[in-house]
């Protein structure tokens, strides 16, 4: 089926770390500071040659996950409408963001030119990263031990062996990266928007396309959470700040007839991000730990502490220090960059002295890293206590016993549970200069034979390219073969 002398497009977007700001970036008020992962999630458009208005979208990292689509056009729009005899169930993510991103596409053009576009129908595939779905099952096959080295032999794109129903996700927001990535290939392939004006970070083209994501994601879900994923896999990694939901009002009751391209490209839309870097010469490790936590169960928990009238001064208080530690981290990560710039070879002989030292030792070699570390901790402990307040396991006890072995670990920066915390997954900062492995060892050695909970690596380290952008296909290794149907 596919052939280059087709017509296209291939959007990639990243996946996230929520590093601090759990619960707290749901308030306007507090920022939250997310780190946007390498592992990303790929959307590749093709114009098929079947039938006029025919979509297929599949994703073969699946077993029955291909879902076919006809669009329609009647005078209330364009409607997709799902063909009823599809194996695959229903993907209301991928259905959402068809049709909405069809209609503001006519908004913005015409209904005729969608209806041009789509003369040959459409072709589409989506495929993340292995780092998005639990490769623990696929290393016991292949009788491997859970280090980075064995996760790097299996092959891109590889396939889950179960329905996507039936998959263990790692929490790197695939649903997030996923309508980032197709809704951005769609406005793209559709020309509503130019690949130059998406490739500027501050240009307007990303902007919609980071509000209609948003706004699809929304209503995949059913309710308007931060939006911290979706605007890390459009925007990169960045200090954070929510939008008000009141924004999507118009939009979230379904009947908008017509105003679709002003209200996604209004400038009601008062979220902000200030695109941040981890320090030079670190590497960001994170690992799967196991499936357990349901993040909108525990957020009830914690809105409903925050909220009650015997517990909110307590919360206020709580929430007002930890908003502190989380932007002391925000700012010491800028720090560390500058002493980067100021010097780069202390700087590296600084990172090599400390990556032989547990982090306690450091006080005296680097104040500045030493300081990093201390903020990390403070965070942890300050979550640890809301969890106790809410009746909530924001970082249960297997965690916190994982992460102290993690961080006592020479060249361990710091850690803590992301996002809503929970059972699935911690994340470290660890030193990483030149031809240097011992500190990423020392952490995997303590992961291989940690006997509280079955421990894997990912290999996920940060995204330094800014978000969201479009591809080619021969620049991802093992993604032709991937789509290859
Ligand atoms: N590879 C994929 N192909 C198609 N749809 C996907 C894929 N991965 C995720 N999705 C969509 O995202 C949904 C999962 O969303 P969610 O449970 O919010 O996960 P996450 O926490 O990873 O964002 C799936 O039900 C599906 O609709
Ligand atoms: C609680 C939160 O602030 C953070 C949740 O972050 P996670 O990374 O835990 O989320 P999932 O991808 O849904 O698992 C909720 C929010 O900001 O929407």
């Amino acid at each position: 089926m596919h052939n280059d002398t087709m017509s296209t497009t291939i959007v990639s977007a990243p996946g996230k770390v929520l590093a601090a700001g759990g619960y707290l970036v749901l308030d306007q008020q507090y920022p939250g500071v997310v780190i946007s992962t390498s592992s990303r999630f790929y959307t590749v458009i093709q114009t098929a040659s079947c039938s006029a208005n025919q979509v297929v979208v599949r994703s073969p990292q699946f077993h029955q996950a291909e879902w076919n689509y006809t669009v329609v056009y009647d005078t209330a729009g364009i409607q997709v409408i799902a063909q009823e005899d599809s194996v695959s169930g229903k993907n209301k993510f991928v259905h959402l963001a068809l049709h909405h991103t069809l209609n503001l596409v006519a908004e913005i053009h015409s209904v005729a030119h969608v209806q041009e576009r789509l003369s040959h129908g459409l072709d589409i595939d989506a495929v993340g990263d292995n780092d998005f779905y639990s490769q623990r099952a696929q290393l016991e096959t292949l009788g491997l031990p859970r280090t980075t080295k064995s996760l790097s032999q299996i092959k891109p794109f590889c396939h889950n062996n179960v329905k996507l129903t039936g998959v263990h996700k790692t929490g790197m927001g695939s649903s997030a990266a996923l309508i980032t990535s197709l809704v951005s290939a769609l406005l793209i392939h559709f020309a509503a928007i130019t690949e130059t004006d998406f490739a500027n970070l501050e240009g307007d083209g990303r902007r919609l396309a980071h509000n209609t994501a948003q706004f699809v994601h929304c209503l995949a879900q059913g309710k308007v959470g931060s939006g911290f994923d979706v605007s890390a896999a459009v925007f990169g990694s960045q200090i954070y700040r929510r939008f008000k939901p009141a924004v999507l009002d118009p939009l979230m009751k379904g009947d908008y007839a017509g105003t679709l391209k002003s209200v996604l490209s209004s400038s009601a839309w008062d979220y902000s991000f200030r695109p941040i870097q981890l320090p030079p010469l670190t590497r960001l490790v994170l690992a799967d730990v196991e499936a357990g936590s349901d993040t909108p169960s525990l957020i009830g928990k914690v809105l409903k502490w925050r909220g009650h009238e015997d517990s909110c001064e307590t919360a206020t208080e709580l929430w007002t220090q930890i908003d502190e530690s989380n932007q002391s981290l925000a700012r010491q990560l800028d720090t560390l960059s500058q002493l980067y710039v100021q010097n780069k070879e202390e700087y590296e002989q600084t990172v090599r002295k400390l990556s032989y030292l547990p982090a306690h030792e450091w006080e005296s070699v680097s104040k500045a890293f030493f300081d990093l570390h201390q903020i990390t901790q403070q965070i942890r402990s300050l979550m640890r206590r809301m969890g106790d307040l809410a009746g909530v396991e924001i970082e249960p006890e297997k965690q916190t016993h994982l992460l102290d072995q993690s961080i006592a670990q020479a060249g361990v920066i710091g850690g803590g549970v992301p996002g809503a915390g929970g059972y699935d997954a911690i994340w470290l900062l660890i030193c990483s200069p030149p031809d240097l492995t011992e500190p990423l060892h020392g952490v995997e050695s303590v992961w291989s034979t940690f006997d509280e909970s079955n421990v894997t690596p990912l290999l996920a380290q940060e995204s330094v390219a800014k978000g969201a952008r479009v591809v080619q296909l021969d620049e991802i290794p093992g993604l032709r073969e991937a789509i290859q149907h």
